[in-house]
């Protein structure tokens, strides 16, 4: 395909699957190049469903449900924005023909299940991963852990993020309790769970990778800096760009990803995260989408993640360029709450360098991402410390 024409039919429509914060940017971006943007997910009032010209609600692990929308909406694009999609459905409606999967179907059942990205990542492209097996009930996973894994080990659902079901187990005592925590708190129960050695990195990146058309029409690949970041309870809690990285670090990182990427195929933007202790990486997983932590992009790049996925699947030329130093950091609730204010926000936005993004989630759970704090500065510390001070001022609180 040559540059652009993906646009020459001045009614482009793109169909998301999830609404949230990361979708929410991701419809603007399109939106600015001509595309209807119609925005679905499981709740109402999703933060990409106040962008967008439309939107429905239903549930997206239900593969009738899904073909149901596609057929009604028939998009030229469809976008997955969240890890709970009924993929086998979005592979029959990518055999029809009439619409392109972001990246492609395979690339969505790959990556929306731990099990296929770890075998194609481990096995096929024999690039280095923890130590990893899956289990199917807790004898399985207590003998996997006892003859192969060893503590302290890693237990996640098959199908989660965000840490939804992940434990850190230390010690044996601890197993069962995170067998549990794994069957009821994934995204979706699929009836499996991954055991993975823990990585002892010094410190752990995502390294944003686009593969999107160049002038000659042909696919290329191109890496933003890599993003560094702090997580707790497997959710992100500070990211900076761009983390430094000793030269032969960055060139494996960007091999892995550059297989891994190749692997999956399609156009987009991919968030590959990585472990880096000294001159090792390890590939941990990919996202074939905007990545949580990549939302600093939106201080520090002339075009941030949502921007360069958005050009990718329209066939618009990309420019990954770094313009700043700069981190994000997440505005977690602390309370649960239908109906809610945020106060603090004249505070936050005296933090020299700040910007606020509160997304407009209908519902504050606890510990429930509601918000981001973007900081720009000389260093990343200072960024990072800025970005957190920006976001410790704003508070959420139940309306009265
Ligand atoms: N094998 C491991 N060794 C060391 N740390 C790990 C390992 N697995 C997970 N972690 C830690 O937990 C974090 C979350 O893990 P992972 O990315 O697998 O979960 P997730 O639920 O997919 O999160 P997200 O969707 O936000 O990326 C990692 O970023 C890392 O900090
Ligand atoms: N790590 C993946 C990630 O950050 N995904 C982002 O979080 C939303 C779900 O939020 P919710 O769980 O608060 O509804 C998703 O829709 C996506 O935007
Ligand atoms: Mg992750």
């Amino acid at each position: 395909m040559k540059l652009g024409t993906a646009l020459s039919n001045s009614a482009t429509k793109a169909l998301l699957l999830g609404s949230g914060e990361l979708g929410k940017e991701l419809v603007i971006s399109l939106q600015r190049y001509g595309v209807e943007v119609i925005a679905v997910d499981r709740y109402p009032d999703a933060p990409a469903m106040h962008v967008a010209h439309r939107s429905h609600v239903i549930d997206m692990t239900d593969g009738e449900a899904v073909k149901k929308i596609i057929a009604l909406e028939t998009p030229d694009y469809i976008i997955p924005e969240i890890e709970a999609i009924a993929t086998d459905a979005l592979a029959e409606i990518e055999q029809e023909g009439h619409s392109t999967i972001v990246p492609n179907a395979r690339a969505i059942q790959l990556t929306m299940n731990r099990e296929g990205i770890r075998t194609l990542a481990a096995e096929r492209l024999q690039l280095p991963t923890s130590a990893y097996t899956f289990a199917e009930s807790f004898a399985e996973l207590k003998h996997a852990v006892e003859q192969k894994i060893g503590y302290p080990c890693f237990v996640k659902p098959t199908m989660s993020s965000s840490g939804k079901g992940q434990s850190m187990v230390k010690s044996p005592e601890e197993l069962e309790a995170a067998w549990n925590y794994a069957k009821v708190s994934g995204r979706v129960d699929t009836g499996k769970v991954i055991v993975e050695s823990k990585i002892d990195f010094d410190f752990e990146i995502t390294l944003l990778t686009v593969r999107a058309l160049n002038p000659n029409g042909e696919i290329e690949t191109r890496f933003c800096e890599p993003i560094g970041h702090r997580q707790e309870h497997g959710d992100y809690r500070e990211s900076w760009q761009p983390q430094p990285m000793a030269p032969a670090a960055i060139g494996a990182a960007q091999q892995i990803a550059l297989k891994v990427t190749g692997a999956i195929g399609g156009r987009g933007l991919f968030g590959v995260e990585l472990f880096v202790k000294g001159d090792h990486v390890w590939f941990s997983e990919v996202s074939p989408r905007p990545h949580d932590t990549g939302m600093a992009t939106m201080i520090t790049q002339q075009q941030n993640e949502f921007e360069l996925h958005a050009r990718a699947i329209l066939g618009l030329p990309v420019d990954t360029r770094l313009l700043r130093v700069g981190a994000s950091a997440v505005i977690l609730s602390q309370t649960e709450a239908d109906d809610v204010v945020y106060e603090g926000l004249d505070a936050a936005l005296n933090v020299p360098d700040s910007e606020i993004r509160l997304f407009g989630k209908p519902r504050a759970l606890v510990n429930r991402r509601m918000g981001v704090a973007l900081a720009s500065a000389e260093t990343i510390e200072e960024a990072t410390q800025k970005a957190v001070k920006a976001a410790s001022l704003v508070s959420i609180n139940a309306k009265q």
